[in-house]
C-alpha cells in the first residue's frame, strides 16, 4: 500500500548535477520530512515524486510500479503558496479535481454525481475546519485558511501520496501550531503516505515518522556543479509514530488520536 522506492536516482540540469545517487525506501503510511540547505535539491526531488520532472538516471517506484511520467490523481501536492485557484470558491476549489477527472469534457458534474461529489467536498471542507466558508474566495481567507483549503483540495482526490513543499512556511507560529495538529489528524485519518519538504526542524520532528537530510558532501564553489546532493542522514523518530495510532509511550504526543483508534472529533467517540 503506497510504498515508494527511489533507486539510485540522479538529476542533472545541463552540466549541473543537482542530486546524485539518491536511494530511499518510504514505507506505506510513512511521513517523511526532507530537510537540507537551501538549493540542495529538495523541491526538485519532490517534483520528481510528483511526476513533473523525470530522473536523469535511476527509477522511482510507487506500489512496485514505475511512477507515471506525469502528475496524476494518486499524488496530491500542496505548495507554500498558490496551490488553489483564486477565481473559484472554497467549494469550487475542492470540487474541481473530481469535475476534471469524472467529467473530462464539460468539467461539470450533474445530477446524482454532482450531489455526491458536493457531499464529499463539504465533508472534506469540514474535516479541515472550513465549514461555513464554502462560498468564499481564497482572497477572503487568511493564509492559514488558504493552506487548509489547499489540503482539502489535495485530499479530495484520495491520493496515495501527499507531497508538501514547505506548506506551512509562510504562516505565523500560532497558526502553524494549529495547522500541525490538523496535519497530524489528516495523516492519521487518510490512508496516504506523506513526503514534506521543510526548513523548520521543529516542524519536521513534530510531524514526521522519519527525517531525511539532503546535503552536498562536497560544496566548494568550483565543485558545486560537478557533485550533487545526496541523503546524508535518515533519522527514524523515537518512540515511533504510526498512522492511526497514538504513541503508547506518550499518548498526547501524536494526537489528536485516542488510544482506541478513534479521532477525538469522531462522533462515535463522543457518544
Ligand atoms: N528547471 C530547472 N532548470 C535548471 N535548474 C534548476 C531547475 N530546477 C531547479 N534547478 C536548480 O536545482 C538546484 C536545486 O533547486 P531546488 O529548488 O530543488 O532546491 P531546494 O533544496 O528545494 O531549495 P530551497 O530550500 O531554497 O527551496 C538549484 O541550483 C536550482 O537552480
Amino acid at each position: 500500500m503506497s510504498g515508494i522506492v527511489i533507486d539510485k536516482v540522479w538529476k542533472e540540469y545541463g552540466d549541473q548535477i543537482v542530486l546524485e545517487n539518491v536511494s530511499l525506501t518510504i514505507e506505506p503510511r510513512g511521513f517523511v520530512a526532507l530537510v537540507g540547505p537551501s538549493g540542495c535539491g529538495k523541491s526538485t526531488f519532490l517534483r520528481m515524486l510528483l511526476g513533473q520532472e523525470q530522473p536523469t538516471r535511476g527509477v522511482i517506484l510507487l506500489d512496485g510500479q514505475p511512477l507515471p511520467p506525469e502528475p496524476g490523481p494518486d499524488r496530491g501536492v500542496v505548495f507554500q503558496r498558490y496551490s488553489v485557484f483564486p477565481h473559484l470558491t472554497v467549494l469550487g476549489n475542492v470540487l474541481l479535481g473530481k469535475e476534471l477527472t469524472e467529467a473530462r469534457i464539460s468539467a461539470k458534474l450533474f445530477g446524482a454525481a454532482r450531489r455526491q461529489a458536493r457531499e464529499e467536498a463539504e465533508a472534506m471542507i469540514a474535516a479541515v475546519g472550513l465549514s461555513g466558508s464554502e462560498g468564499k474566495y481564497p482572497a477572503q481567507l487568511s493564509g492559514g485558511m488558504q493552506q487548509r483549503l489547499a489540503l482539502a483540495q489535495a485530499l479530495m482526490m484520495k491520493p496515495k501520496v501527499l507531497l508538501l513543499d514547505e506548506p506551512f512556511g509562510a504562516l505565523d507560529p500560532g497558526i502553524r501550531a494549529e495547522i500541525h495538529q490538523l496535519m497530524k489528524k489528516l495523516w492519521h485519518e487518510n490512508p496516504m503516505t506523506v513526503v514534506m519538504v521543510t526548513h523548520d526542524m521543529r516542524e519536521a520532528f513534530t510531524l514526521a515518522t522519519r527525517v531525511v537530510a539532503f546535503e552536498r558532501p562536497r560544496d566548494r564553489p568550483e565543485e558545486k556543479l560537478r557533485y550533487g546532493a545526496t541523503i546524508t542522514k535518515d533519522i527514524s523518530i523515537w518512540p515511533p509514530r504510526q498512522a492511526g495510532t497514538a504513541s503508547i509511550f506518550r499518548p498526547d504526543r501524536d494526537g489528536p488520536v485516542n488510544p482506541d483508534g478513534l479521532h477525538r472529533d469522531d462522533p462515535a467517540h463522543r457518544r
